[in-house]
């Protein structure tokens, strides 16, 4: 029995998924934490929100906040059109290490970066280090105390421009209110709020979508 609840989602995965499926890993981790073990992947009613948003974004760059064991990370990369890719930050080792695997068994490896470490350090480094201009659509999904913080810097470091989209998980549960505060009222973000349910709950949350008006 693997000691860590990521090793086990991450066993369970490789001996029922399909290798180089990616809805296959997808629904097997939806599987897995409905019947087994709950954890924290953004699940299969607000994943299917998120679906509908990258398909309408249709994203060149996309940003991942909070990569845990490469659930949502799957799930976007597995609608990106050739030549497009996905940097996910992860700053737990562990769970990088766990979605390295993740990613790679689903077979989009090729799209998908995971970048280890905390936000507020490598958003910074995005142009200098990782050759990123500008980033479509942010998909934020790590701490709720960091989400204003990290979207702040996102504008300070001209990372997002007019038309980026940013998607934010947990708005409701555990609850984001100073984001949900911040880009609906700061005048620069038109924003659209999903009402959904806690992964594998019945529990209340949203997502909040803010598209970027420009500075
Ligand atoms: C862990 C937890 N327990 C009870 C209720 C909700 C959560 C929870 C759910 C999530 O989708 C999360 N996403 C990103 N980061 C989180 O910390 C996080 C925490
Ligand atoms: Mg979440």
């Amino acid at each position: 029995m693997a000691q860590r609840l990521e090793e086990r989602i991450l066993e369970y995965v490789k001996q029922h998924a399909a290798e180089g499926d990616p809805q296959s890993v997808v629904d097997h981790i939806d599987k897995y934490c409905s019947q087994n073990e709950w954890a924290m992947h953004v699940g299969d009613e607000k994943g299917l929100i998120l679906d509908q948003v990258v398909k309408e974004t249709n994203p060149t760059i996309v940003l991942e906040l909070g990569t845990y064991c490469g659930y949502s990370a799957t799930r976007i990369a597995r609608l990106l059109k050739p030549g497009s890719r996905l940097l996910t930050v992860e700053m737990n080792p562990e769970n990088a290490a766990v979605a390295k695997q993740m990613i790679q068994f689903a077979g989009v490896q090729d799209k998908v970066e995971i970048l280890e470490g905390s936000t507020e350090v490598i958003i910074p480094s995005l142009k200098t280090k990782y050759g990123v201009d500008r980033v479509d659509f942010v998909f934020i999904d790590h701490f709720s105390e960091r989400y204003t913080a990290d979207t702040k810097l996102l504008e300070e470091c001209q990372l997002i421009k007019k038309g980026s989209v940013l998607l934010a998980d947990n708005v409701v549960f555990p609850g984001a209110p100073d984001f949900l505060e911040y880009v609906r009222t700061c005048g620069r973000y038109d924003c659209t709020y999903y009402p959904s349910h806690l992964e594998y709950s019945d529990k209340l949350d949203a997502l909040e979508k803010a598209v970027f008006k420009g500075p």
